[in-house]
């Protein structure tokens, strides 16, 4: 699609992974443990692939249907034990899904002979309390319903949109990441020699209020944005972020569809204007992806997880390079 060069893996030494939704759960939003399990240990043989490359692997994760079913128990059940807000459900997906990679992939590094091990970072991303994300909720989680189903949840209050053929599903505020609080302890932690899981979710939104404090605020931040802030924050080679699709594509879904191969930032930037990339799912990681080259960044791919180690390397996906 340019004639840009292709580039190899020789100097890349570090990467940051972006796992979306469907690279952690099967399509259907529900979050079962087991599906849940079964693809972290498929995603984390792909990043112990990398790893046995002499790659430094930074890996981060959406949360979009974990926090959605957490918000739904804390609702069921607050008659029974106190709620605790979205921000708090955020958190928890950190953990547990922090959890469910390491144990996934500390199996796959085993597995390979490598001497590595994993960490997990609870990582808070500071956001604008002014942010216009607050009063136009744009972020979709939890499960997929019916429109009769939704219907009846709008009219308690809830904040449902119409998602196209998987359904209907509920909306929550989706601020601007503006600072990954906990990149110093990420970065510590790569140069040390861990695997690195952070900034799940796009990291646990946090305000500072006028005395300098943090407080949690009731979001979620969309995970592709916040990794190309991580990515810059901690200095990664390349961001690589997978999804279920090979390539980023125009004209999606028509006859005439053609996928994107390596471009130039600004050539990415121009599909984007020209509506290209559907909003709430290849939009933000072609926003993320350009942003962290046009801050700075060698290079950004979106792919899947099968072409992971050619993706790195610049040989496979939609490879954004600078202008
Ligand atoms: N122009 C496009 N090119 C490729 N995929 C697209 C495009 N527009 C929308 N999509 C959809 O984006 C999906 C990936 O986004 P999303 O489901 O949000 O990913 P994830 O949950 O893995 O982060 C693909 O499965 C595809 O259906
Ligand atoms: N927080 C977030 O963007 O999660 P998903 O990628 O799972 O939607």
């Amino acid at each position: 699609m340019s004639g840009l060069p292709a580039v190899t893996t020789v100097e890349i030494m570090k990467v940051l992974l972006a796992l979306g939704g469907n690279a952690m759960t099967n399509r259907d939003g529900r979050a079962r443990v087991e599906d849940q399990i079964a693809a972290a240990q498929v995603a984390m043989q792909a990043v112990a692939g990398l790893v046995s490359e002499g790659i430094d692997v930074v890996i981060t994760h959406g949360n979009g249907p974990q926090v959605g079913n957490l918000l739904v128990k804390n609702e069921l059940a607050a008659s029974v034990v106190p709620p605790v807000p979205l921000d708090w459900c955020g958190a928890q997906t950190q953990g547990t899904l922090g959890f469910v990679l390491m144990n996934a992939l500390d199996a796959a590094l085993a597995e390979r002979g490598i001497d590595k091990r994993s960490a997990a970072v609870v990582t808070r991303a500071r956001v604008d309390a002014g942010d216009a994300g607050f009063t136009r909720p744009t972020k979709p989680i939890g499960r997929f319903l019916p429109a009769e189903e939704a219907r009846v949840l709008r009219e308690h209050g809830e904040i449902w949109e119409d998602r196209g053929e998987k359904g209907w599903r509920r909306m929550v505020a989706s601020p601007e990441p503006l600072e990954i609080l906990d990149a110093p302890a990420v970065h510590a932690l790569v140069e040390a020699g861990f695997v690195v899981v952070a900034n799940g979710g796009g990291g646990i939104p946090v305000v500072r209020d006028a005395d300098g404090v943090l407080h949690g605020v009731e979001a979620v931040i969309d995970k592709d944005l916040g990794a190309a802030l991580l990515a810059r924050s901690v200095e990664v080679d390349v961001l690589v972020v997978a999804t279920d699709v090979s390539n980023a594509v125009l004209r999606y879904g028509q006859p005439s569809a053609e996928q994107v191969g390596t471009v130039s930032v600004d050539q990415m930037r121009g599909y984007g204007s020209e509506g290209h990339f559907a909003s709430g799912s290849m939009g933000p990681k072609v926003d993320a992806v350009c942003r962290f080259v046009e801050q700075g960044g060698r290079r950004a791919v979106i792919t899947n997880l099968d072409n992971i180690v050619d993706a790195v390397a610049g040989n496979a996906g939609t490879v954004v390079v600078p202008n």
